[in-house]
């Protein structure tokens, strides 16, 4: 599967990439009431748009993403300046309060993340199979104090069409997998797409160990 992502940026296949933010993200990252000057974590960020508007939020970013060429393009279409360097195995691009981790998520662990209070996954979970999300949603919950919080936004596909990347993930998957270290709520449905796919986005925040399962 990584594969299939590095050759996707190599050769241009990047219709998951959107030109403006996420509606999702705007209409709902402000009902979280996430201070301004608390870092947000973006897993498998490609080179989203959507950590610029984080940014003016006044929020530091950490964005995660395997292929080096999706962190050039977003370097480029940033302009300015910005500093490279390697650390820990990952390739590091910094501008501004943006920086991009070059390498793969489930090596990136809690000692690079210590300043991490919040997150953002749009099209993350969703481009990992099924066995592997399992696994997303522990690392995720590994690198997160209690009380982060976050929105995640995930996608049904059409009945019966269950090719991807993107993959189709029902709301009881999403449940299952988050809610044994988060408090997950459904927040909202979008527009079904011609194509019959159709996002749907959650709020969750990280459990504490004392906090019950409800
Ligand atoms: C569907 S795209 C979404 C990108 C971005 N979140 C957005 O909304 O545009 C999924 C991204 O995850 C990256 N990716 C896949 N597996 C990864 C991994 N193990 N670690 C880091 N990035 C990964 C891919 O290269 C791709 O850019």
């Amino acid at each position: 599967m990584k594969e299939e992502w590095l050759s996707r940026w190599r050769e241009g296949r990047l219709g998951f990439h959107r030109e403006h933010p996420h509606p999702a993200l705007v209409d709902h990252w402000p009902t979280l009431r996430v201070p301004a000057g608390t870092k947000v974590l973006v897993p498998l960020c490609g080179k989203s748009v959507d950590m610029r508007w984080l940014a003016r939020q006044g929020h530091p970013v950490l964005g995660v993403e395997l292929s080096l060429e999706a962190i050039d393009q977003f370097a480029r279409e940033g302009g300015g300046d910005a500093l490279r360097y390697r650390q820990d195995g990952f390739e590091i691009y910094r501008q501004g309060s943006i920086e991009l981790w070059g390498g793969d998520f489930f090596h990136f662990h809690i000692q690079q993340a210590s300043d991490v209070e919040a997150f953002y996954d749009r099209a993350a979970l969703i481009a990992l199979p099924e066995a592997t999300r399992q696994r997303y949603a522990f690392h995720l919950a590994q690198l997160l104090p209690p009380g982060a919080k976050g929105i995640l936004i995930s996608l049904r596909r059409a009945p019966g069409d269950d090719r991807g990347p993107p993959y189709d993930v029902a709301a009881n998957e999403i449940e299952t997998l988050f809610s044994p270290n988060f408090k997950v709520t459904h927040l909202a449905d979008g527009e079904p797409e011609e194509n019959g796919w159709q996002e749907s986005t959650w709020s969750l925040i990280r459990r504490g160990p004392t906090d019950c399962l409800i």
